[in-house]
């Protein structure tokens, strides 16, 4: 049995403005409210619930999560590692920690492969969020071709070494920092990484934390699977001893898709 709290979390990436976002949010809310396994669940603090819209419709989002009484976490999808200045377009961590974030995600493949977003970047990120208690979910994750040329764990653990090499501590992870495992050739793709692949790679962050931090670490760390996964999919990847959650991107968009796959991912959580 898990002692983890499985996080389903929602990476809206660029999609839904702030008039969509409320009518998501409240349409999510009475889902969640309306059901009574769910509900209790995240009443009695035994799953999460957790949704990443775009800066411009975070605000919204946390007045129509506090108007519902839903009990939903928020985060944002980036950060800037600086409080303010000269950063055109960009949004720093006091600023989100201000419209209600809770979490924030940092180095999604996105970033780093769209927006040449680098380790020394995400490292930079990583220590701002947890000074200012905002909760990291940190994206880690191979590309097709490092995956062939079986390079996934050297991928993923120099990714996770970069961006905890400031954070020595273990107390760093009190906060509540998250990982999520997120092969790139899965995001969007509709291919799912095997529930057994998955595991594999969830179960290696997590022998690299026990190796690099403490054992508590490591069994307090969730550690998310995302890229491809659906209601259908969720059961199986929730059974898997080291994965505790899901981020979601396209199924996420839908209130009844992502109820499902919190439903059935609630059912089979190991
Ligand atoms: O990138 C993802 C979540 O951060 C996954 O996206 P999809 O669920 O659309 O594959």
């Amino acid at each position: 049995m898990k002692k983890r709290i499985p996080f389903f979390a929602g990476n809206w990436k660029m999609n839904k403005g702030p008039s969509e976002t409320e009518r998501f949010v409240k349409e999510l809310a009475t889902a969640i409210v309306g059901d009574e396994a769910v509900f209790g669940a995240v009443k009695a603090n035994e799953i999460e619930i957790g949704v990443f819209p775009p800066f411009v419709s975070l605000e919204r989002a946390k007045s129509a999560i506090e108007s519902a009484n839903a009990l939903i976490s928020l985060g944002a999808q980036n950060m800037h590692w600086e409080d303010s200045g000269a950063f055109t377009g960009e949004v720093s961590g006091t600023m989100i920690k201000e419209t209600g974030c809770q979490y924030v995600i940092l180095g999604h493949s996105e970033r780093r492969h769209i927006f040449g977003e680098t380790d020394d970047m995400i490292e930079m990120k990583m220590r701002k969020a947890i000074a200012l208690g905002i909760k990291p979910v940190l994206c880690v994750g191979e590309t097709l071709e490092e995956r062939d040329k079986g390079m996934t764990e050297s991928v993923v653990e120099g990714q996770l070494k970069e961006a905890f090499k400031a954070l020595g501590t273990p107390q760093t992870f009190e906060i509540g920092i998250v990982i999520a495992y997120e092969p790139v050739w899965a995001i969007g793709t509709g291919r799912k990484a095997s529930d057994e692949d998955a595991q594999r790679v969830c179960a290696f962050i997590r022998s690299f934390l026990e190796s690099n931090f403490d054992s508590h670490v490591a069994q307090a760390v969730r550690i998310l699977y995302g890229g491809s996964v659906k209601p259908d999919n969720a059961m199986g990847l929730m059974s898997q001893q080291d994965i505790d959650g899901a981020l979601i991107g396209g199924a996420s968009l839908d209130v009844s898709s992502f109820i499902g796959i919190i439903k059935n991912g609630m059912a089979s959580n190991a």
